[in-house]
Formats: C-alpha cells, sequence, structure tokens
C-alpha cells in the first residue's frame, strides 16, 4: 500500500508496568483489541514481557505488557522484577497502572519512587476504575498529582472498556515520528508456539491453588501441521516435586483433562484450525534455576 498523504508515521514503545495484579494484561489485551497476554485473578500471573501491537491512525504503538513488580524472592522473581524495569527503560513511554480500589499503598510506593531514575516520560493509569466511587478516585488522583511524577493521568477500566479509547488515542499521538516496526495486521511479536504454552499456563494458573501455579512453568516442546491442517502439539509442564505432579495430574487424570481441553479451545481460536493436544507433566526439581527455563519464558537468566 502506497501512502498518498504527507502526514509522517508515527511508531514507538509504551511499556505497561506495575504492581501484581493491577490489570496491566488486561489493559494490553483492551488496547490491542484481542488477547494477546494471560490473564487471571492471581499475582504474578505475567512472566516475560508480552508485546502487543495496536494501529492507530498514522501510528503503531507497540505496547509491552510486563511482569508485576514485587519484593523478589527467587531467581524467578528477580527476573521477572529485572525483565519489567529493563523494558521499562528501553521504551518511549513508561505507563504505570495503578489499581485504582488499592491505590498508593505499600507495593506501589516502591515502583513510584524508582520512577526517576528511568528517565522517561511516565503517565499513570489509573485502572478498575469500575470498583472505585467517584470521591475516591479523585482523591487518589489529586495524590498522584502530587508527586509531579506524570505527564499526564488517565483513568480507565480495562474490564468495561471505559476510557481506553482516550487512552489509545493519546499513544498514538505521544509515540514519536518514525516507520511502523510490524506488518499491519501482526498484534503480538510472540509466535504461536509461545502464546499456547501461555494459555496453558494461564488455565493451569486458573484451576491450581496456593503455591502450585508459581511451581510450575509450560513449554512447547512440538508442533506439527497435519495433512489435514489441523495441528499437533506437545507441551510439558515442569513441576518441582512428585506430589505436585500427582495434583497437576488429579485423581484418575480428570485435573489435567480439564485443563488440556479448556487449553486445547483457546489456542484453536488463535490458531484457526483444529488443534489436538498433549499435555505431559515432569518433575525437575530445580527448573527455577535452569537457564534454559529463563530463555524460554523471554526472561534473562540473573546471576544470583
Ligand atoms: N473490576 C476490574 N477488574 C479488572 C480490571 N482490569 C483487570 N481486572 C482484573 O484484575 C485481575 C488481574 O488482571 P491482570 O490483567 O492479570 O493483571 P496484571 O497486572 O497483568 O497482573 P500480573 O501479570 O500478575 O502482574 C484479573 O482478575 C482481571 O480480570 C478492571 O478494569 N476492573
Ligand atoms: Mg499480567
Amino acid at each position: 500500500m502506497t501512502d498518498t498523504t504527507d502526514t509522517p508515521t508515527r511508531c514507538g514503545f509504551v511499556a505497561l508496568i506495575g504492581a501484581p495484579n493491577s490489570g496491566k494484561s488486561t489493559l494490553t489485551n483492551a488496547l490491542v483489541g484481542a488477547k494477546v497476554s494471560i490473564v487471571t485473578h492471581k499475582a504474578q500471573t505475567t512472566r516475560g514481557p508480552v508485546r502487543g501491537i495496536v494501529l492507530a491512525g498514522d501510528a503503531q504503538v507497540i505496547l509491552v505488557d510486563t511482569p508485576g513488580i514485587f519484593q523478589p524472592k527467587r531467581r524467578l522473581d528477580r527476573a521477572m522484577a529485572q525483565a519489567a524495569w529493563e523494558r521499562a527503560g528501553d521504551a518511549d513511554i513508561v505507563a504505570l497502572v495503578v489499581d485504582a480500589a488499592r491505590g498508593l499503598d505499600e507495593k506501589l510506593e516502591p515502583i513510584v519512587e524508582q520512577l526517576p531514575e528511568l528517565n522517561r516520560p511516565v503517565i499513570a493509569v489509573l485502572n478498575k476504575i469500575d470498583l472505585v466511587k467517584k470521591p475516591d478516585l479523585l482523591k487518589l488522583t489529586s495524590e498522584l498529582l502530587g508527586l509531579k511524577a506524570f505527564a499526564e493521568i488517565f483513568m480507565v477500566s480495562a474490564l468495561t472498556g471505559d476510557g481506553v479509547d482516550d487512552l489509545r488515542a493519546y499513544l498514538a499521538g505521544a509515540v514519536p515520528e518514525g516507520p511502523w516496526l510490524f506488518p499491519e495486521d501482526q498484534l503480538s511479536d510472540a509466535s504461536l508456539r509461545q502464546t499456547a504454552a501461555e494459555i496453558t499456563r494461564e488455565k493451569l494458573f486458573l484451576r491450581l491453588h496456593e503455591e502450585l501455579p508459581y511451581a510450575l512453568t509450560v513449554e512447547t516442546t512440538d508442533w506439527k501441521v497435519l495433512k489435514d491442517e489441523s495441528v499437533r502439539i506437545e507441551q510439558t509442564i515442569f513441576v518441582e516435586r512428585e506430589s505436585q505432579r500427582r495434583i497437576v495430574l488429579g485423581a484418575k487424570g480428570q485435573m489435567i483433562k480439564e485443563i488440556g481441553q479448556a487449553s486445547r479451545e483457546d489456542i484453536a481460536e488463535i490458531a484457526g484450525v483444529p488443534v489436538h493436544l498433549f499435555l505431559f507433566v515432569k518433575v525437575r526439581e530445580r527448573w527455577g534455576e535452569d537457564p534454559e527455563r529463563f530463555r524460554e519464558m523471554g526472561l534473562d537468566y540473573p546471576k544470583k
């Protein structure tokens, strides 16, 4: 397609950072208009950064959904926090996503304190406004304005879509001039293999409890297109202990069956072809110390 106008195109990176569970992934999906990043009610759902690509008028806005930042304990936690700050440091604009129902709490404060070190324009996006009464929202807004840390403050509900169009239009006008970096129809930079592994992890997060979701990781180990154009996918779920493996399988394999069915349906929808999904659960005690697993998640392996 040739550009017949003189208007220059715009293109830039916007990193969405914030505390776990503030709605960064839900907002990424709402801005893109498609599900590119998995969402659950549990904290620390996103592990590796996920890019979602938005076209708005002359602009291509490349959103970078990052893992929620929290006090790291494990090596994986450190890798996640590091990835979030690094992506924020590389972005043209940083959007701090705030859970408006929680406000400026002990999780958010340390993040806000570190923002000036980024040396980047930062906007605040107050999310989940559907849960908050107007006076409380105004109070939070003036509290944040008082910090003088934000170029703009937006109020949205990623869930209902309220305010999302305004935010998208702002970002489209705020990213720098430049050629588009991705083809027009591309919504994410993740491969189908990666997205498929994330979808299975989402189903595991939704059905498993306590520490178990954090003790597992999922990888797509095989992807074959069959003669009838359907795909045969193999995925491995790594857990740390045999007892965890038994819970993931469930009595008579019922749990893994349900997870497989839910995941298969979602993967088939995204892939646009019928899917045959085979899940294997393997015990790998120290997968959280294995650089190869970090690479698969799109994370750097922290030295300690
Ligand atoms: N009521 C309401 N819930 C929301 C909104 N946005 C997100 N949520 C819910 O908040 C929870 C967390 O959403 P995510 O998008 O996974 O949050 P996140 O910031 O990506 O979380 P991590 O990846 O764990 O850091 C989910 O249960 C969402 O449905 C919103 O605008 N309103
Ligand atoms: Mg997320």
